[in-house]
């Protein structure tokens, strides 16, 4: 047996290798001592090979998913050795054989899946040197088989690794970790290295022709990826080499091309809190908010849909259409209660596909088939989107019927303990199942008589697993069997026999209950290769019910929470009514916080940037994030939190905010920020969207405002977006006097004696003050602590007010290629906290103003140096 593990163990030597001894998984040697360090498992010794001591480990089969879970989590892979021969069939031990290897990135059993969440494989194939290098990306969602393709640059690769969320990325161990793109160092998950020769261009375009069955990949419009396609042959062999089989489940591909797609840097991913909130929880985000789908297919398209916004808005159009026509007919919320009671279409596909698929799984299955025509008459049709969805909500009925026929009404869990093909399908198997059936009336004739024959009473006639029939006779009773009774088994009060008869019937009943089982599992692989034929209607039945599922709750959410139809235009535009924030008006209803103040927003080609100011906890954040989140829900088909909204095309949302320290990548929050920043500069466009929160503020104030003041010359001058520029640096409010695109915007407040009280409201001009001493009073701030820096304000104030040095802050970005980020005086001449110069000139000013340094000599520097002196000791 050790011969056949260390055989096995040589095919995954960096795998952990779980290999079957009746009902536990074992593992052996440096595996045993890894899994005892992962799961916390006890480690024994027993016998010996190569005179060591053989050290082992082992889990029970029955809790096998728990341990997976545990290990998948820890980014290990395990690789399952099955027993597959017959017990007994020849000598030596069973044989077994790794039937599939379970990864983070290809685990497809439905205990180990999130369920409204896709798990993806990514493989990386890179060309060019690092720093230029170009990526190619294949990804694979293995559990419901969508394939995916792109190629991207490294400025992009980041973006992509968010969008995606991989749970595995594989690369080629050929490439150096230093030639790695820094983005996969940031990625979050386990890497897995492939040999180089995997990554090979050709045989990708070949895998992929051969998966999608074409004889070109022009109809996917993959043909020219050739980067890509090496990431390709490496994801397709790696998954096929997980699963033991080929993936006839994948049979479709979508290209991505980060062009036709609404960036949305990490950054932006994280600042406005799409999928998981700045603290790293699932809720509330602008997802949680958005998805009351009813099935895990619908959560797991609208993540989809709301990550991958697209900037082309006929998609989005379609989608809004279809809204509009649930929410006036009134259609949605029927649609929402079918679909309550659909089950998971493209994972059980996928599963069917890979032979995993459970006997329940496939109950639910036809009980979904059989109720797609009802749910297909609550389908409002009126737009074309809702008619394509229609039309694919009608697979062949002969899937219904076969499972009809073949699939017990209610199934066991598994399939081998038996009850899982219906009474009727197989003529084979009924007569088994009838031996086994007449087996009970056998039993209770049997008792019956044997009491009879032998006077005693409480005789009885059982059957275990361990000890098959048995006829038990207790203890004060025993003087009364008969001869013909052999002992099979004493127990403390009772002794258990069998007889002729009854061993003559108990090979009957137990080979027939053997037979039935493995006629049962043979006619369920039956059933398996019929279902493999409608594979793919399956798959678009999935996909359109998943459509649905999103559409539906969009409606819900934009008639529960009072949304409305974005309008799209052509031109520079950015309109919006009355918008509010959703997630924060939910919490503030959720906790009864107030109502949420909705605010406008009005940018167009003349007044591209806004210049907000007001005091902190005012709903400056909240505010420039409303905006993004509405341009964001427009893009992907929403309504949106708004009484009217008119956007035109926007092809990025670039966000700035917040000052979390990036421990991970040794990043000081500063450098983090100007890092931030520096990429958007380098990256927006005038159709992109720019919110930069207080940037600035992460250095001294002069440092802070002169570089604040020169990106936002730089946004205004030449990336020329639509900037939402939040600040506390007064001096900014100036910046629109001189910038004819720019306006100033604040958050209002209103104070009363030493308090504050916040109207969120947004208004037209620079707020009048700052309001930070009340805000620190809200805070709880110690009471000495207020008056010193009360105190201190009132003197900086008067400070300010006496000088009157102007600072051009802003000039700079004008000249090309000028240092952009410093202004054209040099900081320490900024107003504010500068020393107070006296308005008239003194005598030591006077004299010094006449010296010209370069007409001195020696001797006349040091003359001038005592007058100087004297001129001094005299003021
Ligand atoms: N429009 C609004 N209506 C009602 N409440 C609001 C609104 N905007 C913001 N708030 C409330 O005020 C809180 C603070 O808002 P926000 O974080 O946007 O302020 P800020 O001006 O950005 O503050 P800081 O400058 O300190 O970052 C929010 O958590 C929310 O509870």
């Amino acid at each position: 047996m050790m011969q056949q593990y260390l055989r096995i163990k040589a095919e995954f030597p960096d795998t952990l290798v779980f290999y079957r001894m009746g009902d536990f998984y074992e593992v052996f040697f440096d595996d045993a001592r890894r899994a005892h360090r992962l799961l916390d498992i006890t480690i024994t010794t027993r016998g010996q090979s190569n005179g060591e001591p053989v050290v082992m480990a082992g889990v029970p089969v029955h809790s096998v998913e728990a341990y997976l879970a545990k290990l998948i989590k820890l980014g290990e892979a395990v690789a399952i050795a099955e027993q597959v021969g017959e017990v007994g069939a020849n000598k030596g031990p069973v044989e077994r054989k790794v039937v599939r290897v379970v990864t983070p990135g290809t685990v497809t059993d439905t205990e180990l899946l999130a369920e409204r969440e896709d798990t993806r494989l990514l493989a990386i194939a890179q060309t060019g040197p690092a720093g230029s290098a170009t990526y190619g990306l294949a990804w694979l969602a293995l559990a419901s088989g969508q394939l995916g393709l792109t190629e991207c640059s490294e400025r992009e690769l980041a973006a992509w690794l968010a969008r995606l969320a991989p749970a595995e990325i594989l690369v080629s161990a050929e490439t150096e970790a230093d030639r790695r793109p820094v983005a996969l160092r940031a990625a979050g998950a386990p890497l897995t290295n492939r040999p180089g020769w995997q990554f090979d261009s050709a045989l990708g375009e070949r895998k992929l022709r051969e998966q999608l069955r074409v004889a070109h990949l022009a109809g996917f419009n993959a043909q020219d990826l050739h980067v890509a396609h090496a990431a390709a042959a490496a994801l397709l062999s790696y998954a096929e080499h997980t699963q033991g089989r080929a993936l006839a489940h994948v049979n479709s591909l979508s290209v991505e091309r980060a062009s036709a797609l609404l960036e949305l840097p990490p950054a932006t991913h994280r600042n406005l809190e799409l999928t998981v909130t700045l603290r790293g929880e699932a809720a509330p985000t602008l997802l949680s908010l958005l998805d009351t789908c009813r099935t895990g297919m619908g959560s797991r398209l609208l993540r989809h849909w709301l990550t991958h916004p697209l900037r082309e808005r006929s998609t989005a159009r379609e989608r809004q259409a279809a809204i509009g026509v649930l929410i006036q007919s009134g259609a949605g919320e029927g649609l929402r209660d079918a679909l309550r009671h659909v089950s998971d279409v493209q994972r059980i596909t996928a599963r069917t596909a890979l032979r995993q698929v459970r006997p329940r799984e496939l109950a639910g299955l036809r009980e979904t088939l059989l109720g797609l025509p009802t749910l297909r008459e609550r389908v409002p049709v009126g737009t074309p989107l809702l008619e394509e969805l229609h039309a694919a909500l009608t697979p062949d009925a002969a899937i219904a019927t076969l499972l009809q026929q073949a699939i017990a009404a209610e199934p066991a869990v598994l399939l081998r303990d038996g009850g899982v093909i219906a009474p009727g399908f197989d003529a084979d198997l009924d007569e088994l199942r009838g031996i086994a059936t007449n087996c009970d009336d056998f039993l209770l004739e049997l008792e019956a008589r044997e009491r009879l024959r032998t006077g005693i009473g409480n005789l009885r006639v059982q059957y275990n697993k361990v000890h098959g029939f048995y006829i038990e006779v207790t203890a004060g009773q025993l003087d009364k069997v008969p001869l013909n009774y052999q002992r099979r088994q004493t127990l403390k009060n009772a002794e258990r026999f069998i007889t002729p008869e009854l061993k003559a019937f108990e090979d009957k009943a137990l080979s027939a209950q053997e037979r039935s089982l493995a006629r049962e599992k043979w006619l369920y692989e039956q059933v398996l290769d019929a279902l493999q034929a409608h594979l793919t209607a399956l798959a678009e039945a999935g996909r359109a019910l998943a459509s649905l599922d999103v559409l539906a709750a969009l409606a819900e959410r934009a008639a529960t929470l009072n949304w409305c139809a974005p309008e799209f235009v052509n031109h520079p535009c950015l309109e919006i009514e009355q918008g509010r924030h959703p997630v924060v008006e939910a919490r503030l209803a959720e906790t009864g916080g107030g109502s949420f103040i909705a605010n406008d927003c009005r940018l167009d080609a003349a007044r591209r940037m806004v210049i907000l100011t007001g005091p902190n906890m005012g709903g400056k954040s909240t505010f420039m994030r409303q905006v993004a989140v509405i341009a964001l829900l427009a893009a992907i088909g929403s309504y949106v939190p708004a009484a009217r909204c008119r956007l035109g095309p926007i092809d990025a949302i670039h966000t700035r905010i917040g000052a979390a320290d990036d421990l991970a990548n040794a990043q000081s929050t500063f450098m983090l920020e100007m890092t931030e920043a520096s990429a958007i500069l380098h990256s927006a466009s005038e159709h992109s969207l720019v919110l930069m929160d207080e940037i600035g503020r992460g250095t001294s104030t002069f440092d802070g405002l002169a570089l604040a003041g020169a990106i936002a010359s730089h946004l205004h001058d030449r990336n020329k977006s639509f900037t939402l520029f939040a600040t506390h640096y007064f001096e900014l409010t100036e910046f629109p006097a001189k910038h004819r695109h720019a306006l100033n915007m604040h958050v209002s407040a209103a104070e009363s004696g030493d308090d504050i009280v916040f109207l969120h409201a947004i208004e037209a001009g620079p707020a009048s003050r700052s309001y930070g001493v009340q805000v620190a009073r809200l805070a709880g701030m110690p009471a000495p602590v207020l008056r010193q820096a009360r105190g201190a304000l009132d003197a900086l104030e008067a400070q300010q007010r006496a000088a009157n040095a102007q600072i051009d802050l802003f000039g700079a970005t004008v000249e090309p290629e000028a240092p952009a980020m410093t202004p054209s005086l040099p900081a320490a001449t900024i107003r504010s906290v500068t020393p107070v110069t006296p308005a008239e000139p003194g005598p030591l000013e006077r004299a010094m103003a006449e010296i010209d340094p370069d007409a001195l000599t020696p001797r006349g520097a040091l003359d001038l140096l005592y007058r100087l002196k004297a001129l001094a000791s005299d003021a």
